[in-house]
């Protein structure tokens, strides 16, 4: 028997992507558990968290895949972007490279993603470091450019990262053909009369 405080009235599955390195693993454990890991490992395949946070007055469940940076791994990974109702990726402001890389992962989220206007966030991380690569205004363009949302933020230093998730749950929340369709399961509107039939997360 579910307890109230499983309820929720949406469950969204996000996924976090981007070059190894860049600090998505962190940002995760930062914005699921307040931690900061200077010797945080690389993640091997995936890894997902469960987060519940409240926007606009619904409470909103999400599942958060951590998916590692690394070329080995892409095959794997690409089989997690199903289901997903937001995209987030990741560039590290100080490393340019990563930035340059994005135009790549945009086309990996566009071939793996399977539902229609999946909302994408560019998060440019590390902004505590000095040496920068990447300026603000690349990063706005970039977003702009490409229909997606923008944040700048620091894991370390705990600067924008309940912003990030909070704006992308908001526009999905904002997106009528995602919030209809999103993944079954103990649901305020519809306790009761749902299975957990079509989990795609
Ligand atoms: N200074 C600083 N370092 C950070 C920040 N975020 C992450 N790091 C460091 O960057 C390194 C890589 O971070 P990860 O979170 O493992 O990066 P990742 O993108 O998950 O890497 P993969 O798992 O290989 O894809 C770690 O040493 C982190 O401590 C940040 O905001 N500021």
């Amino acid at each position: 028997m579910a307890k109230e405080s499983d309820a929720f009235d949406h469950r969204f599955k996000l996924l976090l992507t981007g070059d190894s390195g860049v600090g998505k693993s962190s940002i995760l454990l930062r914005f699921t558990d307040d931690s900061f890991a200077t010797d945080q490992p690389a993640t091997i395949g995936v890894d997902f968290k469960v987060k519940s946070i409240d926007v606009e007055g619904k409470k909103v469940k999400l599942t958060i895949w951590d998916t590692a940076g690394q070329e080995r791994f892409r095959t794997l990974t690409s089989s997690y972007y199903r289901g997903a109702q937001g995209v987030i990726l990741v560039y590290d402001v100080t490393r340019k490279e990563t930035f340059e890389n994005l135009e790549q992962w945009l086309k990996e989220v566009d071939m793996y993603t399977n539902r229609d206007g999946v909302v994408k966030l560019l998060v440019g991380n590390k902004i505590d470091k000095a040496n920068r690569e990447v300026t603000r205004a690349d990063g706005i363009e970039f977003a702009r450019n490409r229909g997606m949302l923008f944040i700048e933020c620091s894991a370390k230093a705990k600067t924008g990262i309940q912003q990030a998730f909070e704006e992308l749950v908001q526009k999905i929340l904002d997106s009528p053909h995602l919030v209809n369709n999103e993944v079954s399961g103990l649901n305020l509107a519809s306790r009761g009369t749902q299975g957990a039939s079509n989990c795609s997360c």
